[in-house]
């Protein structure tokens, strides 16, 4: 089975923890979106659900198939989020922002009471790192901050879109660096990237997934924290 339908699989089983009358957070990226269509079903047959989008593109995907998107202040609280993942390790680590959306989906997962990563099986890794890690920052900073990541050794590669710098949501830059070889703790390297003023937010997401649901093949494995 490829990896669309096993992305399927996973988003289905993930939308069995939604019911009427929750506040949701909704992911962004390619496997988010089979979710996101699987609300769009239920509010279609009666379920109350009000969401919290953690893109444009996913705000702008939710509204169009009829799903009621509120602002997170509205929301305070959300019962839980769906999201994808780059990659998730055996720890429940995640490797997130491919889609540049890290920064938005790092604060609607603090604000949840519960959140489900949904993946395909080739996202299943025993080591993070193999994809590049996105760091956001201020444009006013980027460049100064990927000397100290060239620093770090982390060789850090400002993302572009065709000949123009990459601008995420919040009109910040992303630099994508290869944390493979590091010998540094995650939640330490984590820390560390946290105190470069100019850096808002990294795609590590260590501390936040309740439960991961893996699409392989035709099945959907479930791995809770
Ligand atoms: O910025 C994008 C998000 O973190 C996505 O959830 C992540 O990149 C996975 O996306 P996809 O499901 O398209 O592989």
């Amino acid at each position: 089975m490829n990896s669309v339908n096993e992305k399927k699989v996973a988003a289905l089983a993930a939308v069995k923890y939604v019911k009427s009358g929750m506040s949701v957070g909704l992911g962004t990226g390619s496997t988010a979106f089979f979710m996101i269509e699987a609300i769009g079903e239920m509010v279609k047959n009666g379920a109350v659900i009000k969401a919290v989008a953690t893109s444009n593109e996913t705000e702008k995907l939710a509204t169009k198939i009829g799903i009621d998107v509120i602002t997170l202040a509205e929301a305070k609280r959300l019962d839980v989020t769906i999201d994808g993942a780059d990659e998730v390790d055996d720890d429940f680590q995640l490797i997130k922002g491919g889609g540049g959306a890290l920064l938005r989906e790092k604060i609607v997962a603090h604000n949840s009471d519960m959140n489900i990563i949904i993946a395909d099986s080739s996202k299943s890794v025993s080591k993070l790192g193999k994809f590049k890690l996105p760091i956001e920052t201020i444009p006013f900073a980027t460049k100064l901050i990927k000397i100290e990541l060239e620093e770090m050794g982390l060789s850090p590669v400002q993302r572009l879109k065709g000949d123009a710098d990459y601008k995420t949501d919040e009109n910040n830059d992303i630099v994508d660096v290869d944390i493979w070889n590091t010998t540094v703790k995650l939640t330490d390297l984590e820390q560390k990237l946290k105190t470069i003023p100019g850096i808002v937010e990294t795609g590590l997401f260590l501390t936040t997934t309740n439960l991961v649901i893996i699409g392989k093949g035709e099945q959907a494995i479930e791995k809770r924290r």
